[in-house]
């Protein structure tokens, strides 16, 4: 295993001990959260009663593998904890996410819970947001258009391809990625695409996160908001 795997399974690791009996738990996508999973596998193996909702196709094929409990929106309407990985971290707790192209059910997955922990290794810590490109999941109808109006916000848009293929999200859209190098204010950001038609979520994560658990090299810190 490599040094950011292993920062990333120590975080994801952290983050399943504050799973208690009974909760309903949102679990988000990418690599940090697989170690998170596994953890909490262990756990329910162990007699840890729980229930999870995952947000894409890849956590819930984990989350069966690890034998943890599903349940789904049709029978629950909040959640009390969500963990997520993210793919940027600033100082305020916003994030980006996106990067492994589930945002949009992450971002009502990790909305509906009371409460938000975000799983990180430390380079993915930011002072400012916008290095990584900002993922924007758009309607494969006219995506080029949106491409365009985007691209008048100030940043070069690149749709997502995977082995020289569109890349489909779970929802049977695209993903435009958006290089703005630096974005000072994310929730105008955020709003001002959420106005043009064809954008249907962004990447941007804001005034959700309660605790960001950072792998590091010999240690994991855990932040809390203020
Ligand atoms: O937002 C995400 C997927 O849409 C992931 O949480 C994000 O990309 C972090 O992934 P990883 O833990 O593999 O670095």
């Amino acid at each position: 295993m490599n040094q950011v795997d292993f920062k990333k399974k120590a975080a994801g690791e952290k983050a399943a001990e504050y799973i208690q009996d009974g909760m309903v738990i949102g679990l988000g996508s990418g690599s940090t959260m697989y170690w998170m999973l596994k953890a909490l596998g262990q756990k329910v193996r162990e007699g840890l009663s729980i229930q999870g909702i995952p947000s894409s196709i890849k956590t819930e094929n984990w989350a069966r593998e690890f034998g943890i409990p599903l349940t789904n929106f049709e029978k629950v309407n909040r959640l009390d904890l969500a963990i997520d990985g993210a793919d940027e971290v600033d100082p305020h707790f916003n994030l980006i996410k996106g990067g492994g192209g589930s945002l949009l059910r992450e971002k009502i997955v990790d909305q509906a819970a009371d409460h938000f922990i975000v799983v990180v290794d430390d380079s993915k810590l930011v002072d400012e947001l916008g290095a990584f490109p900002l993922p924007v999941e758009v309607v494969s109808f006219g995506w080029q258009l949106v491409k365009y109006r985007i691209e008048q916000l100030g940043c070069q848009a690149e749709l997502r391809k995977r082995n020289g293929e569109v890349f489909v999200t779970n929802n049977q859209n695209y993903i435009l990625d958006c290089q703005f190098n630096v974005i000072k204010k994310p929730e105008e950001l955020h709003h001002k695409l959420k106005q043009m038609l064809g954008v249907v979520e962004t990447g941007l994560f804001f005034n959700m996160t309660d605790r960001v658990i950072i792998g590091k090299d010999n240690e994991v810190k855990i932040q809390e908001r203020s």
